[in-house]
Formats: C-alpha cells, sequence, structure tokens
C-alpha cells in the first residue's frame, strides 16, 4: 500500500489494480451490506468506494449514468414508466429525468447508507432524487420485482455493483426472468455487464442466460470508463418478445431540456453517434457473444 494512495484491488481482477492519489478521506462507514468510503482524490474529484471497489467518480461518471441510461430509453419511443435497481447514487434517476415522456420513475436500492452518503458527497449526482416523478424504496431488488405487476414497467436499468457482494444475484437467470415479466412486450432492460477485457466468462453466462429469457433483443454494449478496472464497462440491452426494437439506431433523441424541477448539467458523454458505436465489439468479444 503506497501512503496517500488508494489501490482497486480484487479478486475479480487478479494481477491488476487501478490507483487514485488521496488527499482526503471524507468518509468510512460500515452498512448492512457493505463497506462505504467516499474519498476526494487528486485529480478525479470525490470518489465513492464500496467493498474496495470503485462505483463512481465525479469527473467519469456521466459516461457510465449517461450510457446505462440512454442506451435503453433513446431506443424505444415515449418511455412512460421506468425501474432501476441498484443505482442509489442517484446519478441514473438524474438521467432518467431527461426524458419527458416519463411519467414515473421507482429505484429500488439495497442500501440506505449508499443514498445517504450520495446526498451529502454528491449533489449533482444525488440531484436525481428531487424529480417528483422519483419513488425511492430501499429494498432488495430480487424481491421488489417478485412483487411487481406484470408487464408495468417500458424499461429496467439494473445499475448494480459487481457480482461479488450484495448484486451477486442480479446477474442470474431467475433475475433476469423477473425482469422480463415486470416489463412490458417490447419493453427493455439494460444491465452492468463488466468488461470484455476482464470478464468474458461471466458476460457469455450473461448473454445465454439474456437469449433464453428474452425474445425480442438481445446486444452488448461497451463504453470507457477511465477509473473502472480495464477502463471500459458493458452493458447488456434486452428487449421482451413484442414490439421490434434495434437498440442500434436510436428512435428516440432526449429532448434535453431543463428538467422540471431541477436544472441539471447538460449531457458531457452521450450522442447518437457514441450511441452507435457502443455496439461495435472487438472480434474477440464478437465472436463470444455473437455465437450465443
Ligand atoms: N467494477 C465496476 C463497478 C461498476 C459499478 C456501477 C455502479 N456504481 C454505483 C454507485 C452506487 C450504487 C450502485 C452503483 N453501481
Amino acid at each position: 500500500v503506497i501512503p496517500g494512495w488508494f489501490s482497486e484491488i480484487s479478486t475479480m481482477w487478479p494481477g491488476e489494480a487501478h490507483s487514485l492519489k488521496v488527499e482526503k478521506i471524507l468518509f468510512q462507514g460500515k452498512s448492512d451490506y457493505q463497506d462505504v468510503m467516499v474519498f476526494q482524490s487528486a485529480t478525479y474529484g470525490k470518489v465513492l468506494v464500496l467493498d474496495g471497489v470503485i462505483q463512481l467518480t465525479e469527473r467519469d461518471e456521466c459516461a457510465y449514468q449517461e450510457m446505462i441510461t440512454h442506451l435503453p430509453l433513446c431506443s424505444i419511443s415515449n418511455p412512460k414508466k421506468v425501474l432501476v435497481i441498484g443505482g442509489g447514487d442517484g446519478g441514473v434517476l438524474r438521467e432518467v429525468a431527461r426524458h419527458s415522456s416519463v411519467e414515473h420513475i421507482d429505484i429500488c436500492e439495497i442500501d440506505k447508507m449508499v443514498v445517504d452518503v450520495s446526498k451529502e458527497h454528491f449533489p449533482d449526482v444525488a440531484v436525481g432524487y428531487e424529480d417528483p416523478r422519483v419513488t425511492l424504496h430501499v429494498g432488495d431488488g430480487v424481491a421488489f420485482l417478485k412483487a411487481a405487476q406484470e408487464g408495468s414497467y417500458d424499461a429496467v436499468i439494473v445499475d448494480s455493483s459487481d457480482p461479488i457482494g450484495p448484486a451477486q444475484e442480479l446477474f442470474e437467470k431467475p433475475f433476469f426472468e423477473s425482469v422480463a415479466k415486470a416489463l412490458r412486450p417490447g419493453g427493455v432492460m439494460c444491465t452492468q455487464a463488466e468488461s470484455i477485457w476482464l470478464h468474458m466468462h461471466i458476460i457469455e453466462g450473461i448473454v445465454e442466460n439474456c437469449r433464453q429469457v428474452f425474445k425480442g433483443s438481445v446486444n452488448y454494449a461497451w463504453t470507457t470508463v477511465p477509473t473502472y478496472p480495464s477502463g471500459v464497462i458493458g452493458f447488456m440491452l434486452c428487449s421482451t418478445e413484442g414490439p421490434k426494437v434495434d437498440f442500434k439506431n436510436p428512435i428516440n433523441p432526449i429532448d434535453v431540456k431543463e428538467n422540471q424541477h431541477k436544472s441539471t448539467v447538460p449531457l458531457k458523454f452521450y450522442n447518437q453517434e457514441i450511441h452507435a458505436a457502443a455496439f461495435c465489439l472487438p472480434s474477440f468479444a464478437k465472436k463470444v457473444i455473437e455465437s450465443k
């Protein structure tokens, strides 16, 4: 351990560790589910760490939050009812709120400490909670979806941490089945789907499960997030049987106007070209993902 530096060491990425220079530790706690830490970094703004794994930094969170939200929502017309699983930081809420067709946003986050810490230390991310369309449910996303009424959502966004820890069940087939049940015909799911450099085996399993569960389209997209392991992270884009969804051609460009309730920052990362580009895969990943 180098004094003054945080290194992201994990069995999920053996032999490598991204490091950030630490100016000051702002919060350290242990919730019922995980260790929670916030520190001021020298060059990436504030950083949120759960069980030693970087979840977001102020400098590059825009890439992840904008892509995980707009890849699905710009692929369907007139999204009205959206469910977010995880994402307790509030960043996905901030992005969903940009879509004026949306009437209601449910968010189910298991760890209240993540919500409170984000509101305290990441106000520009937690601003999403201030939108009047948002309802926060503190609890397990698996149980929430089991209880959800069939066909009640246009989109479900699964903004989970990694499959080691509280989010483990969110990568398994029964969970995907409960998501498909809660979606309307032609409804869409977008999940955090790890790194093609580090987790091709995990991705292979997710793709296999999704192809069995989602009878519409199933596509893998990816983007650059400098502070996630290997500097990239992926998304699983799935739609249920029904009206065809073409994820690769955004049909519903965001009418990016001031949020009804709060003026949020303009889009920093997402645009139509990067939407289409996100689905272009290197051959080693294409071979695995498109053969499933
Ligand atoms: N190793 C990659 C981790 C990706 C984490 C994505 C993420 N960031 C989050 C912040 C708060 C709550 C849930 C979250 N999920």
